[in-house]
């Protein structure tokens, strides 16, 4: 399982160091929310965040996008230097568009689902993405309590992917994952976990990192 460390929970004086810091400890990607207050019930940061960490790192960027009409966003995301771009079905009327126009940039495209969303909701656009983003905790804050149900649905989705060889992506969750919790992800067909408050809330990231690494690679 990959661990991709998601930055809302740096320390925002020291983004740079805190995406070095991971890096350094063997991240496969960086997480980056990206939130509207609209959407989700939070700020975060933009494009221009992206485009300085493009400058810091050779990590892939995958910028989770918690916007409203996602597909007005992809150009600037594309230009910033993000590596994949994660939309939400319940942002956009338009999610086939969105994550079409994604894939003609050159991102790779991936789908996003709330808690409240069921997979059946994004059959349609799976041959198109290269990521599933299952959320794990109601969008919007780090540091929340796992949700255990929606291992459900990454378990669906690994039935689904196995079952069809013509789709291709990975299955991923964010939110809520810590030593605890990544233990039960990985025997649930998750490829990817997000960790913020788990990396970057107390102690030191690289040896966070490694414990969580270290304990999906057992659990596997
Ligand atoms: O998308 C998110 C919040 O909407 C974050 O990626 C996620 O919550 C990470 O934080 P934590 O690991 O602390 O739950
Ligand atoms: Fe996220």
């Amino acid at each position: 399982m990959q661990i991709a460390p998601s930055i809302l929970s740096a320390d925002f004086g020291h983004l740079a160091r805190a995406v070095d810091a991971v890096e350094k400890a063997g991240a496969d990607r960086i997480h980056i929310d990206v939130m509207d207050g609209l959407f989700v019930p939070n700020l975060s940061f933009g494009p221009q965040i992206v485009s300085v960490l493009r400058q810091e790192t050779t990590l892939p960027l995958e910028v989770h996008l918690m916007v409203q009409h996602p597909e007005e966003w992809v150009k600037t995301f594309a230009d910033a230097g993000a590596d994949m771009l994660l939309v939400h079905l319940e942002a956009t009327p338009h999610i086939h568009r969105a994550l079409s126009l994604i894939k003609q940039t050159g991102m790779e495209p991936g789908v996003v689902i709330n808690p409240g969303t069921s997979v059946d909701a994004i059959d349609m656009v799976l041959p198109i993405v290269k990521q599933v983003l299952v959320m794990t905790v109601d969008p919007g804050f780090g540091g929340q309590e796992f949700i255990p149900e929606m291992l459900e649905k990454t378990d669906e989705l690994a039935t689904i992917h196995d079952r069809d060889e013509s789709l291709d992506f990975k299955i991923e969750i964010d939110g809520g994952v810590n030593p605890g919790t990544i233990k039960l992800a990985a025997k649930h067909g998750v490829d990817i976990a997000v960790a913020g408050s788990a990396v970057y809330d107390g102690g030191n990231p690289a040896d966070n990192l490694h414990h969580l690494q270290k304990l999906a690679a057992e659990a596997e």
